[in-house]
């Protein structure tokens, strides 16, 4: 099985040095309040921008490889989704690198946007069309970063349905940012709580009930629902 290492990562002012072993074939969810780190992690681990410290995927290092290899080790997919491009939609997904994209278009039900001008759909339409461009490739490390921002609710469970698929039947390694945290412990194998940039729990979806929710968030579920500590 193939694994991700990344040991000592860091940015300065954004994330504290944080070292991290994730198995393939897992669907993992970083969750934590606004500018606790998650982005971060992912850019880390992306190689995106400066940082310190070194990630290997089977014991390669992704940032090294070359531009034709690279989208078959690990792809990114950003939180913005203004993108202005006069492309249409099966452009951009080809963009993501080689590999057929008949699959992912499917998978993603985008035959009704593939010949549409990306910058005239609609913003979750868009979404889907970007995080096809992400998951083309088949990358043995797909990071997400919150992929269900602008779906809607079927869109929210079947994306999260798909990118569970992939880790359990291809054996990718997903990693996600999100802040449903319903939504991730129903979907994650595993949760990765952040924190002033560093990692503050790491567990089961057991984590939800455990008082770090509160201390953490500073919400609570009452009534069957996410409500500010009473
Ligand atoms: N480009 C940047 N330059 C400097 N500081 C940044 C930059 N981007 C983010 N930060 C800071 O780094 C910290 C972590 O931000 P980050 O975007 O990783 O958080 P996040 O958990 O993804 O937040 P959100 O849920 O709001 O997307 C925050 O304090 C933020 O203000």
């Amino acid at each position: 099985m193939s694994r991700l290492v990344a040991s000592n990562l860091c940015i300065p002012g954004r994330l504290e040095q944080t070292s991290l072993e994730v198995d393939a074939g897992t669907l993992t969810c970083l969750i934590g309040p606004n500018g606790s780190g998650k982005t971060s992690l992912l850019h880390a681990i992306a190689g995106i921008g400066t940082r310190d410290g070194g990630v290997r995927i089977d014991g390669v290092d992704p940032w090294r490889a070359p531009p034709s290899v690279r989208p078959r080790l690990i792809t990114f997919f950003p939180a913005s989704r203004d993108v202005k491009w006069p492309l249409t939609a099966s452009d951009v997904i080809r963009l993501g690198g080689e590999g057929e994209i008949g699959p992912v278009i499917a998978d993603l039900d985008l035959e009704a946007f593939a010949n549409r001008r990306i910058d005239q759909l609609s913003t979750g339409e868009r979404t889907r069309v970007l995080i096809a461009r992400a998951l083309a490739p088949r990358p043995r490390v797909a990071l997400l970063d919150e992929p269900v921002a602008n779906l809607d609710p079927l869109w929210q469970l079947k994306l999260m349905e798909h990118l569970r698929t992939l880790a359990s039947e291809s054996g990718q390694t997903v990693i996600i940012a999100a802040h449903d945290l319903d939504l991730a412990g129903r979907f994650a194998d595993r949760l990765i709580m952040m924190s002033s940039g560093r990692i503050v729990a790491d567990g089961g979806r057991d984590l939800l009930e455990s008082g770090v929710i509160g201390e953490i968030f500073g919400v609570e579920r009452r009534d069957g629902a996410w409500q500010p500590l009473a």
